[in-house]
């Protein structure tokens, strides 16, 4: 096939990575003719060069870590590297889309393989390799075309062949000395997975602490583990410039220079809005797309064209974009499909219904896969002082819950709640620091979102003797 076909559906939803498949099959649900279109794997960069591949580099450190925290299992000592890198190449399928792309043909979408830009309102072209399709929307486009790591204008970086967040998750070595730039998420993973895997870690933070979004005492304990397990860690610390040559790459701060053998960048990502044609419909190329609860985008005209994912700034996670996704389907699905129902429930939607992503504002729970793990919900304490909140807090060691010491004598970690004392404590924010502690979040999630005050949760009783056990400690601690 060559030369240009057109095309004419009821929705397109461009970009189909996790949420831009979500989208696109609850969009399909009243009976409307949906179109995902992918420039290049279908699955995104979750299931290639993100979660999916970090988190499976991350597991084995993790699990060492906790055979050397329990008396009597022998330790395991080095990584099986191999062993590490081939079940990482397996959970990325080889990096072969196949499986994803058969799942959308049998979920009842059509795939458009190629890169689209925006020509006109409610139209798009497509090109691939086999020629260019111009696409027409009968009724609406969902962008959810993702965010690309940024590379900082810092002298030499961009000739210097540095690792991104892609190459991290994919390398298939392990490099002698590698140098991290940024301590947010991917910079604390990645610098926790290459070190666990034997590379010899430098992560170079430009502010005063690491995982800057979480409570202070969070990033504080996961310094000092990065230190004990060997990471130099060097805060307040800036690159100037970078180059490469026979030797391998070398880091310029201000006041020494770092060599390695590569240079990752883990300073932030941007939208992927700047080959997407979107100046045609009076949008700002670069920029996230605005957009309100119902993922409808602010500032184009029609009440065409929705957004969801990484590429809007309002989410950077799979999970909370495949909540916005489940949201811009059902209201894409229920303005422009055949249900007179769901239009009729749709138009007067409130806060906390199917059709609006409310949770986006103040339930958005995250985790970090360092060792240990940090996962938070809601408010951290700032950010509720910062909302006018009548802030009470209340923080327990880990080590003390009987179930902790189960599970070691040497655990270590901390929890802690933030309540609003202005309505009867109810939980507004959590945080928990500890090995597994991804695996704790999900309750304090429940009570966030349910807007549980701390009286009501005296009576869900956690099980003895797990960590879980903190949320009774919680309540003791606060008076109850
Ligand atoms: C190293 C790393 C680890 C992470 N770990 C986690 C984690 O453990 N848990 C978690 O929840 N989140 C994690 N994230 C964040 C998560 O990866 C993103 O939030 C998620 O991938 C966003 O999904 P998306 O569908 O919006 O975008 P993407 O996954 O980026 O998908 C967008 C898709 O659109 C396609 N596309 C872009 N432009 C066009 C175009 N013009 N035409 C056609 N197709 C186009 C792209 O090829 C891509 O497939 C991690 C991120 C990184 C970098
Ligand atoms: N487990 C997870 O859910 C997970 C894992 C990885 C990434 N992610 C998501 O991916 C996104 C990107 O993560 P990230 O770590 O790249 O971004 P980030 O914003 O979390 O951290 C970037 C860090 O780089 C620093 N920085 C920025 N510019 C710099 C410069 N010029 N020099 C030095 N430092 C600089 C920032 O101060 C910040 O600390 C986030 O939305 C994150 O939530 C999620």
């Amino acid at each position: 096939m060559s030369g240009t076909q057109e095309q004419v559906v009821d929705v397109v939803v461009v970009g189909g990575g996790a949420v831009g498949e979500n989208a696109a099959d609850r969009a399909s649900r009243t009976g409307l003719d949906v179109a995902l279109v992918e420039g290049a794997l279908v699955g995104g960069e979750c299931s290639y060069w993100a979660c999916m591949p970090s988190k499976v580099l991350l597991r084995p450190g993790a699990a060492r870590d906790a055979a050397r925290r329990t008396p009597g299992v022998a330790d395991p000592g080095d990584l099986d590297v191999a062993a590490v890198l081939a079940r990482r190449d397996e959970i990325t399928h080889g990096w072969d889309d196949s499986s994803q792309a058969e799942w959308v043909s049998s979920a009842g979408l059509t795939l458009v393989r190629g890169h689209a830009r925006f020509t006109g309102p409610r139209e798009l072209t497509v090109t691939s390799d086999e020629g260019t399709t111009t696409l027409r929307a009968r009724h609406a486009i969902v962008v959810a075309t993702g965010s690309t790591a940024s590379l900082p204008p810092i002298e030499g970086l961009a000739d210097a062949r540095p690792w991104t967040s892609r190459e991290a998750t994919a390398a298939q070595h392990v490099p002698a000395r590698l140098v991290v730039l940024g301590g947010g998420v991917v910079g604390v993973e990645m610098a926790t997975a290459w070190a666990s895997l034997g590379s010899e870690v430098t992560l170079v933070v430009r502010g005063s602490g690491i995982l800057a979004g979480a409570e202070p005492f969070a990033g504080e304990l996961v310094l000092e583990a990065l230190r004990a397990a060997g990471v130099r860690v060097l805060l307040g610390a800036e690159a100037r410039a970078v180059h490469r040559d026979a030797e391998g790459v070398h880091v310029t701060l201000d006041d020494e220079r770092l060599d390695a053998d590569e240079v990752l960048v883990a300073t932030g990502r941007h939208p992927r809005t700047r080959d997407l044609g979107v100046e045609v419909l009076g949008l700002d190329p670069g920029a996230p797309i605005e957009v309100d609860d119902s993922l409808a985008a602010v500032g184009v005209d029609g009440g065409w064209l929705f957004a969801v994912g990484d590429v809007t700034g309002r989410t950077g996670t799979t999970h909370q974009g495949k909540y916005d996704a489940r949201v811009v389907g059902d209201v894409v699905a229920a303005r422009f499909g055949d249900d007179e129902d769901a239009r009729t429930a749709e138009a007067s939607a409130g806060a906390w219904s199917r059709y609006r992503a409310t949770a986006d504002h103040a339930a958005v729970p995250q985790v970090v896969f360092s060792h240990p793990e940090v996962a938070w919900v809601g408010r951290t304490e700032a950010e509720a002082r910062e909302a006018g909140l009548d802030v009470r807090v209340v923080s327990y060691e880990l080590a003390d819950v009987a179930g902790a010491s189960v599970i070691s004598p040497d655990y270590r970690g901390r929890a802690q709640l933030v309540l609003d004392a202005g309505r009867d404590d109810v939980v507004v924010g959590a945080t928990f620091v500890g090995p597994d502690a991804a695996e704790m979040l999900h309750a304090a999630t429940i009570a966030v979102v349910g807007e549980v005050p701390l009286s009501r949760l005296w009576h869900a009783v956690p099980s003895y003797p797990t960590v879980s056990e903190v949320w009774l400690r919680f309540a003791e601690t606060a008076g109850l």
